[in-house]
Parts: structure tokens; C-alpha cells; sequence
């Protein structure tokens, strides 16, 4: 492996491939059913790189046949009217999605909104309910970022099973749930997992024991070739904007000389979180036509 660059996993083809599936599903579900699957996107303030995602949502959710919606709420929203549109999101039979972007400003308290979204509308997966679910082993809706990976390693015909994956980051909607679904039996699981946190004593040296490495930290190229165990494969879940662009969690450049294996950024697991939010949606569309009936 040592001479030998990496092999780029393209998330980008990847996920057009998985879109270009999901049409044809909801196409399906659309003549079984004539239920269109609705993802509503909430926004709260005007973070122009929010507004990018938000809007790449909603197109994609039209391209996939699906409809989107898009509320976007001044930024001195309060807690209480966030709250409101929640319910009123929650009480709309035409909405089978709830998406709230985070961060939210700091007067309303995430944990208070994504407990009032309807866990059946939970397209996120952050509810408590979908994340007990997730660790029960009994999956609803998982948290897209995660399953992306998932997903990639699956296709990228990357063996879990027996394999120690090292999770860099311990939040909610990455690290955590990465870490339940690499660890739950099946495939693209089954695999020895440790994660790794600001309070890691000596995490080079636990990164190096790792033969997949998931990077969700959120500093720019802060995992270096040295810590990388030849031919181990290599997930970079970080976005950064630095002066020089948009770079991940990874170095990518020396890095990419010593994995077997590394998702690009961009180009890699960003656009597989949208894919997974879709399929999300229409999970969802299904899920409540279901108990309809
Ligand atoms: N591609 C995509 O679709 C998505 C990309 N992202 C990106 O992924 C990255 C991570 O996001 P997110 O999980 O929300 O970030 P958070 O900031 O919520 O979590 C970061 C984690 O990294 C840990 N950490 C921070 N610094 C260090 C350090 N020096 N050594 C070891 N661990 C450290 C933190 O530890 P501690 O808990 O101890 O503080 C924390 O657990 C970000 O770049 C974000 O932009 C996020 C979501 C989707
Ligand atoms: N409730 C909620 N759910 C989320 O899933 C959520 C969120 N809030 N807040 C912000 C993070 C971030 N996130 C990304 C999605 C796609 C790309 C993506 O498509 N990135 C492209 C590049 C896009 C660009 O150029 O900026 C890529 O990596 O190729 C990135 C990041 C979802 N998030
Ligand atoms: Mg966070």
C-alpha cells in the first residue's frame, strides 16, 4: 500500500446513483398511494451556508418527484413561535418531513424543539424516540450523516464486520449515532468500535490502531497522515470553510498517500446526508400512509 494512493470514494456519483433509485421508488409510491412525500425545511435566521443546504434540500426533494417546502423565520424568532410552526408542521396531513436547521439562534433551546417534532415526521432522526430506537438496534429514522457513511463504506464494498472503526467526534447528530449503526449486527456493522473526544489521552496513537476512521470534528485537516494505519480507510465528515475553500476534517492530500481507501470533500459524504434525507422522506411518506389507513 505504500506508494499506492488511495482510492477515492466518490460520494457525489454514489448519491446521484441512490437518487436516481429513489425517483423510481417514489414514482412507484406515488401510483400506489397518490401521496406526494412533502419534506418541510425550516430555517431560522439568514446563515448564507445554512440557505445553501436548505435550498439544495428542497431541489432535491423536487428532482426526486417529491415536494419541498422552505420556511425561512427572522433570526430573533422566539422559542415559543418556533414552536408554533412545529405544530402546525406536525397537524399538516401534506407534511410527511420536518427538517429544523442547526444551529438555532441562541435563545430557543434545540433540545425543546426536536422533542416537539413529530418522530414520525423526524426525517433528521434526532428525536429521542428515533435515536432509542437506533440503539435498541431497531432502526426508524437514522440521522442521515451517519447512514450516508454507512451507506458509502456498504458500497465502497469496505469490510466492517470484525473491523476496528474509530470514531473521531461524540455529538448527536454524527458521531454518536456513527457509532451505533457501526456497531449494530448486520451489515455494514459488526464492527469494533471506539470513539474518540476532546478528553481522548493520546488519540494519534488510538487512531493509528484503526482500519476505517469516520473524522467528525468540525477542525480543518486536523486528522494527519501519521496517524493513519496503511491502506486504513478513511471518512471525512467535515466541512470547513477556510481562506483556501472548503476543506474536511482530514488532511486530504498526505493523507490519501497512506489510506486504502477516503471520501473527498467536497464531493463525499455532503452530498450523501442530502440522498439520505430524501429516502428519509419518503420512509416517512410511507410510514404515515400506512397508519392512515
Ligand atoms: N457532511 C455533512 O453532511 C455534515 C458535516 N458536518 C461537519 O462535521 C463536523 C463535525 O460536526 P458535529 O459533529 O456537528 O460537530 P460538534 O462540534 O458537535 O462535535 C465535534 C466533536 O469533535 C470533538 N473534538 C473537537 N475538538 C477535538 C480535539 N481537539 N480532539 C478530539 N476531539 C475533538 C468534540 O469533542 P467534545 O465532545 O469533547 O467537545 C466533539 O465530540 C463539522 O465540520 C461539521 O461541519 C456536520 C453534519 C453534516
Ligand atoms: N437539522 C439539520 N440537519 C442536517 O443534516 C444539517 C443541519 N441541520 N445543519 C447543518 C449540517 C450540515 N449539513 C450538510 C449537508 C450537506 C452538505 C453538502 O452537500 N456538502 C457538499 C458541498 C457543499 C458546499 O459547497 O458548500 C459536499 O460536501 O460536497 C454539507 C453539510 C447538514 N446539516
Ligand atoms: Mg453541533
Amino acid at each position: 500500500m505504500k506508494d499506492v494512493a488511495a482510492r477515492i470514494i466518490d460520494g457525489k456519483a454514489v448519491s446521484q446513483k441512490l437518487r436516481t433509485e429513489l425517483a423510481d421508488e417514489v414514482a412507484a409510491f406515488k401510483q400506489q398511494t397518490g401521496v406526494i412525500p412533502h419534506l418541510a425545511v425550516v430555517l431560522v435566521g439568514d446563515d448564507p451556508a445554512s440557505a445553501v443546504y436548505v435550498r439544495s434540500k428542497s431541489k432535491g426533494c423536487e428532482q426526486a418527484g417529491m415536494a419541498g417546502s422552505q420556511m425561512t423565520l427572522p433570526a430573533d424568532t422566539s422559542q415559543a413561535q418556533l414552536l408554533e410552526l412545529v405544530a402546525r408542521l406536525n397537524a399538516d396531513p401534506q407534511v410527511h418531513g420536518i427538517l429544523v436547521q442547526l444551529p438555532l439562534p441562541r435563545q430557543i433551546d434545540e433540545t425543546v424543539i426536536l422533542d416537539a417534532i413529530d418522530p414520525l415526521k423526524d426525517v433528521d432522526g434526532f428525536h429521542a424516540s428515533n435515536v432509542g430506537l437506533l440503539a435498541q438496534g431497531r432502526p426508524r429514522f437514522v440521522p442521515c450523516t451517519p447512514l450516508g457513511c454507512q451507506k458509502l463504506l456498504l458500497d465502497a464494498g469496505i469490510p466492517t464486520s470484525g473491523a476496528h472503526a474509530v470514531v473521531i467526534g461524540r455529538s448527536e447528530i454524527v458521531g454518536k449515532p456513527m457509532a451505533s449503526l457501526l456497531v449494530q449486527k448486520g451489515a455494514g456493522g459488526d464492527a469494533t468500535v471506539t470513539i474518540c473526544h476532546s478528553r481522548t489521552k493520546d488519540l494519534a496513537a488510538v487512531v493509528r490502531t484503526a482500519d476505517i476512521v469516520v473524522a467528525a470534528i468540525g477542525r480543518p485537516k486536523f486528522v494527519t497522515a501519521d496517524m493513519i494505519k496503511p491502506g486504513a480507510t478513511v471518512i471525512d465528515v467535515g466541512i470547513n470553510r477556510i481562506e483556501t475553500g472548503l476543506v474536511g476534517d482530514v488532511d486530504y492530500g498526505p493523507v490519501s498517500e497512506i489510506a486504502g481507501a477516503i471520501t473527498p470533500v467536497p464531493g463525499g459524504v455532503g452530498p450523501m446526508t442530502i440522498a439520505m434525507l430524501l429516502a428519509n422522506t419518503l420512509l416517512a411518506a410511507k410510514l404515515q400512509t400506512q397508519a392512515r389507513r
